[in-house]
């Protein structure tokens, strides 16, 4: 997962590849709460494991429940058969309206009928998403429920302690024209409550998000409860329903997450298709009707059980205008792919935007204008004019901690003359807070780079070049954390030739026989740890002695040639950072930001000097300052890629620096529009 503040996406051209998808997150949490519920162990494979689903795990520990991941993966939940283990909790549930809802609901229940209080609270937004209608039905069943804050909103308390008869002759009657989560958690809990009699529910107006009830249905039934419907207004459980476990249960991938794939093969999927494997045509998920919505506009889908293949049809895409209330989620996608169309798209019936993790249809709108597009909003529709190809704007997306925002709008960083003739350098999308993503798909944007191409030479490269001691490894992988990018340390690749050279007895001075041994090392960076054929090397890669050989071979032209290319790969998705010595001048000339660091051999040689003491090596400052200085005067005059300054490079002094002082310098550099390809 990307946690770094901000991601920037440089501009993007083609899409292709594999992309498995996680769990359903509507799944995983009804799943959870029914295994929770019922007697016995429920094997739950493929389950989601995201900021939602564990909110909703944590919940279920704390009431009593038994939960056991194996080796494989599988989680096994031990249910509490429908008996309180615990008669008090306080239940944080995050912003997960499938854990807020459903468990209101069933514990609510639980505390009526056996005695207890629970309270449910939730993060800031999660006080502001009602819950009202819900707790009305409740409220009618016969079960106490305290408004802790704000009333018809959470934080809630269900049950006081005692015992209460619950009115279920009555049919419960539910508002679901705000969210059709409320039916849902009635769904799932009355079960506990049909000893006496069937239980009717009765929806009061419009039912909105039908197909999420579909999800309910089907899921208690795997649980052997069998609801009888008439139409979406009347549901009856029946007399003595009970959960009963399926013993093991599979979760289809979330089909709300397989609609930005979609999405980027309808966009991008120009040579070949983009797969989606986890979620197909057979899911029970509503949303996989999204796959409609992006064949009206131009997709061309095939798909069978458990998979989907997306490419371009149409170009520019077909302008739609679609009553979305059946695909709620999936449906802030169209919001996006709506600028590569060649009309207006209208998304209407969708006021349930505004009461989910953010106010979705200002957020939108909002959001999309900042990318130059024009936009109506009301207050239950959206309508987005196509972008023409000269007017995207770079831009800075606020998410809002909305993860639909962020996933979205990471598809604005198409290139709109994409496999065009004439194509002009693109323009820089940055996503702001991406981490946001954890709510349904943590690895989201790790995904998404697994599957697109940049335009090419767009992967940006911060290089950043210095003499040896000034702090440059330092700053750069700093950077590279800032930025969430790849960090190439090319002297590491130098020494590394060095140790491979040595181990082969090759003689360092043998400028040919070296840049053999550099062009066919089995190099590897695993996180902080090198390998070299299979040896862990990141100890004695580090060792001064290193240092003096890693400069003899870097010497040698032949050397510097076998390195380039291993240096170029480095340039992956979503970006590098680059330290050495010749980053800007030689091997990535067209970098993005150039930072030339540099520091007072004086001081430098104090910070070699304190560096080599915390590893208890002896040294004095005067021999290290003239060291430095010989080594400074030797790679300024060497005739291959001497040391200096790119014409075009930013210098930084960071004698009197903090490294968070030299950081932040360069990240001001860093802004977008300021990195040439914006
Ligand atoms: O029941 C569910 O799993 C969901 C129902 C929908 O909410 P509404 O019914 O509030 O539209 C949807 O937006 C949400 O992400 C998940
Ligand atoms: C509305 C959403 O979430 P929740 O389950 O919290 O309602 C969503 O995932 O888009």
């Amino acid at each position: 997962m990307f946690s770094t503040a901000f991601l920037d996406l440089p501009p993007l051209r083609r899409a292709a590849g594999t992309v498995r998808l996680p769990g359903s997150k509507s799944i995983s949490n009804r799943v959870l709460l029914l295994a929770g519920l019922a007697q016995g162990t429920t094997a739950v494979h493929d389950l989601l494991d995201s900021d939602d689903t564990r909110v909703m795990l944590a919940a279920l520990e704390a009431l009593g429940c038994g939960l056991r991941r194996d080796e494989a993966g599988v989680l096994h939940v031990t249910g509490l058969g429908g008996q309180l283990a615990t008669r008090e909790a306080q239940l944080f549930l995050g912003n997960a309206g499938t854990a807020m809802r459903p468990l209101t609901a069933a514990l609510a229940v639980l505390a009526s009928t056996q005695g207890g209080a629970f309270e449910l609270s939730g993060v800031a937004r999660m006080h502001e998403r009602p819950i009202g209608d819900l707790v009305t039905a409740l409220r009618q069943l016969g079960c106490p429920v305290a408004d802790l804050g704000q009333p018809g909103y959470p934080p809630l308390r269900v049950g006081d302690g005692g015992l209460h008869a619950l009115h279920t002759a009555e049919p419960i009657r539910v508002r679901g024209d705000v969210s059709s989560q409320f039916l849902t958690a009635l769904l799932l809990a009355l079960p506990l409550v049909t000893a006496q009699g069937p239980v009717t529910i009765e929806v009061v107006g419009e039912l909105i998000s039908k197909p999420y009830i579909h999800i309910t249905l089907e899921l208690l039934a795997r649980f052997g409860i069998a609801v009888q419907r008439e139409g979406w207004q009347r549901f009856t459980l029946p007399q003595g329903s009970s959960y009963r476990t399926p013993g093991a249960i599979h979760v289809e991938g979330d089909a709300s997450s397989a609609s930005y794939f979609v999405a980027l093969g309808a966009i991008a999927g120009v040579e070949q298709p983009v797969r989606i494997e986890g979620v197909g045509l057979d899911a029970i998920q509503g949303d996989i009707r999204f796959v409609e919505a992006a064949q009206a506009m131009g997709a061309q889908v095939v798909g069978g059980p458990g998979w989907l293949e997306v490419r371009r049809g149409t170009w520019p895409l077909k302008g739609l205008t679609l009553d979305c209330n059946h695909i709620p989620d999936a449906a802030m996608t169209l919001a996006v792919m709506a600028l590569y169309a060649d009309a207006p798209t209208r998304l209407t019936n969708i006021a349930s935007w505004r009461v989910k993790e953010t106010d979705r249809i200002a957020a939108m709108a909002t959001e999309l204008r900042k990318l130059g597009a024009t936009v109506e909003e009301g207050t239950d529709f959206i309508e987005i004019q196509p972008l023409p190809a000269g007017q995207w704007q770079a831009a800075s997306i606020h998410t809002y901690d909305d993860h639909r925002m962020a996933m979205c709008l990471s598809l604005a960083a198409f290139h709109p003359l994409v496999g065009e003739p004439g194509e002009q350098p693109g323009r820089m999308v940055r996503i702001e807070d991406p981490k946001c993503v954890a709510k349904t798909f943590p690895d989201y944007f790790e995904a998404l780079f697994d599957c697109v191409e940049a335009l090419p030479g767009a992967v940006p490269v911060l290089a950043v070049d210095g003499p040896t001691a000034s702090g440059k490894g330092t700053l750069a992988s700093q950077l590279a954390q800032r930025l969430g990018y790849h960090l190439l340390d090319s002297g590491a690749l130098y020494r590394a030739t060095a140790l491979a050279a040595q181990e082969a007895g090759v003689p360092l001075d043998d400028g040919e026989a070296v840049a053999a041994v550099a062009a066919t090392m089995a190099l590897r960076f695993d996180g902080d740890t090198v390998w070299l054929a299979g040896q862990d090397i990141t100890d004695p890669l580090r060792l001064e002695s290193t240092g003096g050989l890693a400069s003899k071979v870097s010497a040698h032209p032949p050397v510097r040639q076998a390195l380039h290319a291993l240096q170029l790969s480095f340039r992956r998705l979503p970006g590098l950072v680059a330290d050495g010595r010749d980053m800007g001048t030689v091997v990535f000339p067209d970098a993005a930001l150039k930072v030339f660091l540099t520091a007072s051999a004086e001081e430098r040689a104090q910070r070699r000097h304190k560096q080599l003491l915390s590893r208890g090596v002896e040294a004095s400052i005067d021999s290290l300052c003239a060291d430095l200085r010989a080594r400074d005067d030797r790679d300024q005059n060497r005739s291959v890629a001497p040391l200096k300054p790119a014409k075009d490079a930013h210098l930084l002094d960071n004698s009197e620096l903090s490294i968070e002082d030299s950081v932040a310098q360069v990240l001001s550099w860093w802004q977008p529009g300021t990195p040439r390809q914006r």
